[in-house]
């Protein structure tokens, strides 16, 4: 490859943000005409992240946005003219690329499971490959941060939580975007000033050890903060947290009485069910009953459910590192498969039978009980399959066909919604609180046992008879193929 002046070409498009196979692949379609052979591509992922028992689907905005108006620029097409890899009217062919294929997704914030297509790309080929690596690339961190989130708040149980993790955040667009995420799936508000900006995620915070160090004591640094802020909460663990931080900040809230609305303290250090108690009976003793205790410092779900064993005393969790970075489990392994082309299924075969891929283009039906509301499980039909005319749904086990239950009086709600029909975008991208409470509304229909943070009950994500056949037919079908060739 021919090295260039990298300043030659600006950061002005998407479109190469792939893999260079993609390129590669969409190369040969185009040289041998296969390029606009109608297919139906299916991102989903194999594995529960962090053992919980679903995830909250998010990444749908960022992914319209970046599909509106995508198309080759003059420098993608310079850098590709640049490798000398291509033939020039490959290069035209691109510059006279666009979107038109018809893309299905699950609404952001949707709670989902594995093995069930998170988005469908269903149009050429040529528009399906292009896009695989950019959009796994967002839903599967998007997503990821989303379900810690939504681990975390099942532990909070309604106390504030607020998101602190941009400077150990995996660079700019990770903190910006998990912030975003994070906000779906449960917490509160953000440190981070521009998500508060450009999500309109309320933000929050109070001060770092720099403040106090900047005066070399408690007092001076409490005080001068509280004569600049009306709400405060202090951070009392610079030194030492029962000897000088909570005695000071009790100190100045006194002193300044009503000029200032005392929130709280933040503790940021040492043993924080020990701590949380002292500091809980401190401000009780000198009055301040209603002042809250922030705790902060490399909490999850795991550390705070411990804290709450040991009675610490905590009100408001701000939490970093383990969330932004997904810490237990850094990667969510959506995958995106062909399942049909040319209006035929397709598989791909695996020795392990979950790599197993399900053919065909589908849709899936959130079954809910009439009288409660809540999931039954999801089920995998055909496209052009409805549950909602019958009686009677017999769900069973894909894997185990032998388990199975005849649900009566449900309702089946379509999971994947149209959002580019033709390469046009036909959905109006929801406010992110209206986001937010779809997703809390999608977990409240969730019965508990699928819910626990710890060996959660396995949702049931079923086949149709006519999809569990179709599967069947071609694995045989193929494995015959396979058996003929090798004679
Ligand atoms: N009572 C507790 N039970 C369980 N874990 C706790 C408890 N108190 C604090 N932790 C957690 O233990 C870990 C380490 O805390 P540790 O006391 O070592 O922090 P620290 O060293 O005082 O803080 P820093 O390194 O930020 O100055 C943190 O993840 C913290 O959230
Ligand atoms: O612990 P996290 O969950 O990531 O939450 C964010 C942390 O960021 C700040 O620490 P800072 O960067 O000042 O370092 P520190 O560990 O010395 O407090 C804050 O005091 C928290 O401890
Ligand atoms: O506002 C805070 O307390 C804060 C913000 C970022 C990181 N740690 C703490």
């Amino acid at each position: 490859m021919k090295k260039k002046d990298r300043s030659m070409y600006s950061d002005d498009s998407l479109v190469l943000h792939t893999d260079a196979y993609q390129i590669n692949m969409i190369y040969t379609y185009w040289k041998k005409g296969l390029d606009q052979k109608p297919v139906v591509f299916e991102a989903y992922f194999r594995k529960m992240p962090f053992n919980n028992g679903y995830v909250v689907y998010t990444g749908l905005e960022r992914l319209v946005k970046a599909l509106q108006g995508l198309h080759f620029s003059a420098d993608d097409l310079a850098y590709l003219a640049s490798l000398e890899t291509y033939e020039p009217d490959f290069l035209t062919y691109l510059k006279n690329w666009h979107l038109t294929a018809t893309i299905r997704s699950a609404y952001e914030g949707e709670v989902m499971f594995n093995h069930e297509p998170l988005l469908q790309v269903d149009g050429p080929l040529v528009d399906a490959q292009l896009l695989e690596t950019l959009l796994l690339n967002i839903i599967n961190f998007q997503t990821l941060i989303s379900t810690k989130a939504a681990r975390i708040a099942s532990v909070t149980t309604g106390q504030p939580l607020l998101e602190f993790g941009t400077r150990r955040a995996q660079e700019l667009d990770a903190a910006l975007w998990g912030t975003r995420a994070a906000f779906i799936g449960g917490f509160d508000a953000t440190s981070n000033v521009r998500a508060g900006k450009l999500f309109n995620i309320p933000i929050s915070g109070t001060h770092a050890h720099a403040l106090v160090q900047a005066y070399q004591n408690d007092y001076d640094a409490f005080l001068a903060y509280a004569q600049t802020h009306h709400d405060v909460v202090f951070l009392v663990d610079t030194f030492d947290t029962l000897k000088s931080g909570v005695p000071t900040a009790i100190r100045v809230a006194k002193e300044l009485g009503d000029q200032i609305n005392f929130q709280g303290v933040r503790i940021d250090s040492g043993d924080m069910a020990y701590l949380s108690k002292k500091v809980r009976a401190m401000l009780d003793e000198a009055g301040f009953q209603d002042a809250k205790i922030y705790a902060s410092n490399d909490l999850d779900e795991n550390t705070i459910l411990n804290l709450k064993i040991q009675g610490a005393k905590i009100d408001v969790w701000g939490i970093g590192t383990k969330l932004i970075t997904a810490f237990d489990q850094p990667a969510l392994g959506a995958v995106y498969k062909m399942v049909s082309i040319d209006g035929q299924d397709t598989i791909k075969l695996s020795n392990n039978v979950e790599k197993i891929s399900t053919p065909g283009k589908k849709q899936i039906w959130r079954i809910t009980d009439k009288k409660d509301g809540k999931s039954e499980g999801d089920y995998l039909t055909t496209s052009d399959d409805d549950p909602r005319n019958l009686e009677t749904l017999h769900m069973f086990d894909p894997n185990h066909p032998v388990i199975s239950k005849d649900i009566q009086d449900f309702k089946a709600t379509p999971i994947l919604h149209d959002i580019f029909v033709d390469g046009q975008l036909v959905y109006d991208l929801p406010d992110i609180f209206t986001i937010k409470e779809y997703a809390n509304n999608s977990l409240n229909n969730l019965w508990d046992e699928y819910k626990r943070i710890l060996n959660p009950e396995t949702y049931p994500v079923d086949l149709s008879q006519a999809l569990y056949d179709g599967k069947m037919k071609l694995i045989n079908q193929i494995r015959n193929q396979v058996k003929e060739m090798s004679k």
